[in-house]
């Protein structure tokens, strides 16, 4: 493990884009599909510039969509704030007025009372607006939040499975991850810039009216600060967007060093340096980079300071020549330092706010975009309503072909079959062979790129999607440990049901989990979730027992099942197989198995090989055959028996 990192980085701080190919890890190189985004940041500030207007408007109304009110009162007060901005200016100079008036002091104090009490009502009736609009904003910060990420969450759970396959797919969802908190931000940035603009507005023309030539002066005193102020968020976000794969990577390593699954592992192979090193290395090239981003920052930031600052005290030299040269009154040269000061005060703020919303508007936009991308990603949509299909009759695979993504090889690779309703049938083959993605093709889970599956002679697709998924239930090879109760876990199996004690338990029974779960401290309401209070853990075979319970739930139609077994005891796989059993005639059930004793009893086996279907027919005909299923089956029995090529 290198932990050479800053030797290895070296030159990553001279350059943003010349970090080392060879020394970086290959997840961390740019990728072809980051050229896009790369072109994006690079189209300049004007260029983003452009999309604003369209990012607010949208921020605008998911908030209004969130909470009306609270939108509505958030912006009223805002613009109210801002007015009063104006007003407080206006009283102030009227004090100044009557202050520098001529006259014994106590009148012109007198004199300057009722103006006071204006601009100190002014002042609290902003503190007024400013607390109704916190107020607003916090109960509208949740409400906006919780939609966004419900959006989100809504399309990330109904993409097409391939999605997951595709590096940039995971890339943009991190970025719109990341943008769903974007979009309070940058309605809160819109409205704060609101306010600036509109108490800018005001100091403009007040120092108008004092004399037009300081305008210019003080534009020339703030534009090089907002100019830079803008550059450096930009020069920030070009950086980010290049870093998604690096932060997904870091994350990973987070969860892989601090999360509960990978901790055995961990411990029992010695892989904390492994790890540690890992995270120097990835971290290493994350750190190179901010502190180059930083350097690049505090220069542009700095000379926009520098020039700023000049053209601040050239503006006050400017008021006072017109001072000493009689082109101003007293008075109207104290509103004008009082005016400039608060002009300055807003410029900034409307300068920050810009880099605000520009910052926050550009992460919005990846939220935006992902959520306007994954369109493509949605299963294709029919136009009419699709029937919902009949009780199965005939699964009919043809010429089916499947592709993953960047792999040459198809997975499935021209199959063609045919399966009778009742028919429980086997699919076998060596690791790799294709028998899980033939399964995930016939199960909807994954479009052929070639060929057709046909429920009773009609493409899959073109059925009612979710009824024909209520016909359909699949135990996958990879299940998941949903972290609930042992009811809510096999509960799931027919989520649309109102749980029913009695079938749960019936499933639970089939599966061989009944006794086991009733063992648990908490019986069926026992959490699965080691993590929280009470939660409990289980074994790989319980744990296997609870994902064939699941599958059995639901008397499906169709009920695929993906290595129900491979953890099981022989006791708990007999039930399990006689369970499986007891759909044959009745149900249709596909079995795919590395334990070849269990197919036996299979009506069919179809044997798959590099993504090609091989060979089919009953055991007896297979083993007859003396082909590929014979060898394997022989291989297999000779662990028992002691012996090669024995049939039972
Ligand atoms: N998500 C994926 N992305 C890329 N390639 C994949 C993916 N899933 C599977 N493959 C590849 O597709 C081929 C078929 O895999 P599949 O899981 O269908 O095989 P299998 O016969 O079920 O194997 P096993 O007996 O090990 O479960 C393999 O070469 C595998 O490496």
């Amino acid at each position: 493990m290198s932990t050479t990192t800053h030797e290895t980085h070296g030159d990553i701080p001279a350059q943003r884009d010349a970090v080392p190919q060879a020394a970086v890890l290959p997840e961390l190189r740019p990728m072809w599909w980051e050229q896009g985004m790369r072109a994006r940041a690079d189209a300049g500030l004007l260029g983003v510039f452009a999309e604003m207007p369209r990012l607010v408007v949208e921020a605008l109304r998911m908030s209004w969509r969130a909470d009306r009110l609270r939108t509505a009162i958030v912006a009223v007060a805002t613009l109210a704030s801002g007015a009063m901005a104006t007003f407080g200016l206006l009283a102030t100079q009227r004090v100044l007025v009557e202050l520098f008036a001529a006259g014994p002091t106590p009148d012109r104090v007198a004199a300057a009372v009722p103006a006071l009490a204006w601009l100190a009502a002014s002042i609290a009736v902003r503190g007024a607006l400013g607390i109704t609009t916190g107020y607003a904003m916090n109960g509208l910060t949740p409400r906006v939040n919780q939609q966004a990420e419900r959006r989100l969450f809504e399309v990330t759970t109904a993409v097409r499975l391939d999605s997951f396959d595709q590096d940039d797919f995971a890339d943009s969802m991190e970025r719109a991850s990341r943008g769903t908190d974007a979009v309070i931000d940058l309605i809160k940035g819109v409205m704060n810039l609101l306010a600036g603009v509109v108490s800018l507005l005001a100091v403009t023309v007040a120092v108008v009216v004092i004399h037009p030539l300081l305008l210019v002066a003080l534009l020339l005193a703030t534009t090089p600060n907002a100019y830079a102020a803008l550059r450096a968020g930009h020069e920030r976000f070009q950086t980010y967007l290049q870093g998604s794969a690096r932060r997904r990577r870091l994350w990973v390593l987070h969860r892989l060093m601090a999360e509960r699954v990978s901790a055995s592992e961990l411990r029992s192979y010695g892989l904390r340096d492994f790890l540690l090193g890992q995270y120097d290395r990835v971290m290493g090239a994350q750190t190179d980079i901010d502190l180059a981003l930083a350097r690049r920052v505090t220069t542009t930031t700095s000379i926009g300071a520098i020039v700023s600052g000049l053209a601040s005290a050239g503006v006050y030299v400017l008021l006072g020549l017109l001072l000493l040269d009689g082109r101003i009154p007293l008075a109207a040269a104290a509103t004008c330092v009082v005016a400039v000061q608060a002009a300055q005060r807003a410029l900034t703020q409307v300068t920050f706010q810009v880099d605000h919303v520009f910052a926050e508007g550009q992460h919005f936009n990846e939220y935006v975009m992902f959520l306007e991308r994954a369109a493509e990603h949605l299963p294709t949509r029919r136009v009419t309503p699709a029937p919902r299909p009949e009780s199965l009759r005939e699964l009919a695979v043809h010429a089916a072909v499947h592709r993953y993504p960047d792999r040459e090889a198809p997975a499935v690779d021209d199959v063609t079959l045919t399966i009778q309703a009742g028919e429980t049938i086997a699919l076998v083959g060596e690791n790799g062979s294709g028998k899980s993605t033939l399964a995930a093709m016939i199960a909807g889970l994954r479009e052929p790129a070639s060929g057709r599956i046909l429920w009773n002679g009609r493409p899959l697709a073109e059925w009612d999607r979710a009824a024909l998924g209520d016909r359909i239930c699949v135990v996958l090879q990879e299940h998941h440990r949903w972290p609930f109760t042992a009811t809510t876990n096999i509960a799931m199996g027919d989520i649309g049901a109102a749980p029913d004690r009695a079938r749960i338990e019936a499933a639970a029974a089939m599966a061989a989990a009944h006794g086991m779960i009733l063992e648990l401290p908490h019986g069926y309401e026992t959490l699965l979730d080691r993590t929280f209070k009470d939660g409990q853990d289980l074994s790989g075979g319980q744990w296997q027992r609870i994902t064939a319970a699941r599958g059995f739930l639901r008397d499906a139609d169709l009920l695929i099942m993906d290595e129900p077994s491979s953890a099981l005891d022989p006791r708990a796989e007999d039930t399990l197989f006689q369970a499986i059993r007891g759909r044959q005639g009745r149900r249709t059930t596909i079995l795919i198995t590395h334990r070849l004793a269990n197919v036996v009893h299979a009506d069919r086996i179809f044997v798959m090989h590099d993504g090609r279907l091989v060979e089919q027919g009953t055991h007896d005909d297979l083993i007859a055959a003396e082909g590929r299923y014979a060898e394997l089956f022989s291989l297999q029995a000779a662990g028992y028996t002691g012996s090669a090529g024995v049939a039972p």
